[in-house]
């Protein structure tokens, strides 16, 4: 693997601490790391080598999954760690963070491969990379490569704008643009179980298969990120990004060859199809909501209105359900479901994919309770899969839904951060999200950001520890399903 300089900006921050340094020690001792690296961390404060070296080991102490005792590794790994004091802003303080790459560069005769970690508030993206472009630190000998946050844009425009501004300073093929669900091991599984499995690969269309559910609900709310939250809410935050990249996953066709840019081809193809709302009739298709008080896990939790932070009249969205329709070939007639919500009664990521029924009639006189077969993508908290089928209970005679469980017990199962760095290292995009994607989704959830915020789509309110509001449950109720 190429040597790198690693360098981070916002390297004193919450997701550089609880993420970043956690996966990149992993890699480490995975032995995923060039052997020659380095990590130059950026940030406002003052700060020496040593103190950041030490603040970079209480984060792995916290916050590896490497529970390890061994405190030479983490000082061993630490020590390719130097600190820059610079304000992002400052243009003239580029030269010294220039210097410093440099001289490590030098010293350690490390090839001049830079990868750029933007760990900052979305505000500061173009403003970096176009420092990074007009210190010279962009001008390589080797490769450059910038991996960014989210959120890319608050809406079309601003992505568009911000896309523009990086591609002055990088190359399209150079960018990284971070969805950590992509990096979650049962969303990359999920090419190899469509796609690997011809059983499964058969039934993958609208002949088999009655409806798609994609569902990613949290207990956590805002938390302490109103500033954020409560200009984003849940269509932003969730929906535009992480739930349209678990529906273009799960909807691509087979690419002719498993390659990155057939998968984006693909996963581009979905997008295009994807039947565009009207801002005057999103309400037939999105249902939105904001939590209440309520109780979760047996103690009380407060409104979003009474968050720290958040207004009273807030008219933010926590929770957004929709039916959207992919007109293709494929799925033509099946119905694709997504929620997200937050305080809501449990964790789960997970996609099921409802088969058709056309043998309920067979057994309609015998046995009432003949379910439909499920295939359960869980990605979160348990990852695993599940078919659900039917089966006699040998003791009375009756027709039961069985579980098949296909999930193996993994014990060490990487962060999605360390495959999405492992992937950046060796310059492999498959899963990073692509412009177009970004472009196709912002373009898709614009008239839902328009009509929510003309206020067309009533807010529903639903109980903080509930499964969301009974407007989501009729959505699928009102085409004969239920939320699996
Ligand atoms: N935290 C999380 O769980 C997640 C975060 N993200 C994204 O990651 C990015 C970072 O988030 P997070 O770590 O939470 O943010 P924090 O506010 O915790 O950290 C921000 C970092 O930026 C630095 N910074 C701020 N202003 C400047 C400046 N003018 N010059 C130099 N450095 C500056 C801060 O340094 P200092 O204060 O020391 O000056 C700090 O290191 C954001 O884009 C966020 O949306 C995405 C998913 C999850
Ligand atoms: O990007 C985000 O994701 C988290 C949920 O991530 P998960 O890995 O725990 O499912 C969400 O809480 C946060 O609001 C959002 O910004």
């Amino acid at each position: 693997m190429d040597s790198m300089t690693f360098v981070l900006f916002g390297a004193t921050g919450d997701l550089a601490k609880r993420k970043i340094y956690p996966a990149l020690f992993n890699l480490y001792l995975n032995q995923k790391l060039p052997k020659s690296f380095s990590v130059i961390g950026v940030g406002r404060g003052e700060s020496s080598d040593d103190e950041f070296q030490s603040r970079v080991i209480d984060s792995l102490h916290t916050f590896s999954r490497h529970l390890l005792n061994d405190k030479s590794k983490k000082e061993e790994f630490v020590k390719a760690f130097r600190y820059c004091q610079l304000d992002v802003t400052d243009t003239a303080g580029y030269k010294k963070l220039l210097e410093l790459v440099q001289q490590n560069e030098k010293e350690k005769n490390m090839a001049e491969n830079r990868m750029f970690y933007l760990s900052v508030t979305p505000e500061f993206f173009d403003v970096i990379a176009m420092n990074i472009k007009d210190s010279g630190l962009g001008s390589t000998n080797g490769w450059k490569r910038l991996i960014i946050e989210k959120p890319f844009g608050h809406d079309l425009k601003s992505a568009q704008e911000l896309n523009e501004k990086l591609s002055k300073a990088f190359e399209e093929d150079e960018i990284y643009r971070i969805d950590h669900y992509l990096g979650k091991p049962m969303v990359q599984n999920l090419e190899a179980l469509t796609f690997a499995n011809p059983v499964l690969q058969s039934l993958w269309n609208n002949r088999f298969i009655a409806n798609v559910q994609i569902t990613a609900n949290e207990i956590v709310g805002v938390e302490e990120r109103a500033g954020y939250y409560d200009k984003a809410g849940a269509i932003r935050d969730m929906v535009q990004n992480h739930m349209l990249q678990l529906l273009m996953m799960t909807a691509m066709h087979v690419p002719k060859r498993i390659s990155e840019n057939e998968i984006r081809n693909e996963k581009r193809k979905v997008m295009e199809s994807l039947r565009p709302l009207q801002r005057d009739t999103v309400g037939v298709h999105v249902v939105r909501g904001q939590y209440e008080h309520g109780e979760i896990s047996g103690e009380p939790v407060v409104a979003y209105g009474e968050e720290p932070g958040v207004e009273a009249s807030s008219q933010n969205d926590t929770f957004v359900a929709a039916r959207l329709w992919i007109d293709n070939s494929f799925w033509d007639g099946v119905p694709f479901y997504i929620r997200t919500g937050k305080r809501m009664a449990e964790k789960a990521t997970k996609i099921v994919i409802e088969f058709k029924n056309p043998l309920k009639d067979l057994y309609n006189s015998e046995m009432e309770q003949v379910e439909p077969n499920l295939l359960t993508i869980n990605i979160n908290p348990n990852e695993g899969v599940s078919l659900q089928l039917n089966s006699k209970n040998p003791i009375n005679g009756e027709m039961e839904p069985i579980t098949v469980d296909f999930s193996a017990s993994k014990q060490d199962v990487p962060e999605a951060y360390e495959l999405l760095l492992f992937d950046a290292l060796v310059g492999d995009s498959t899963f990073f999200t692509h412009w177009n994607e970004v472009e196709l989704s912002w373009n898709w959830v614009e008239p839902i950001l328009e009509a929510f915020k003309e206020n067309r789509v009533p807010l529903h309110s639903y109980s903080s520890g509930s499964m969301g509001p009974e407007a989501a449950h009729q959505l699928l109720i009102e085409d004969g399903y239920k939320w699996w």
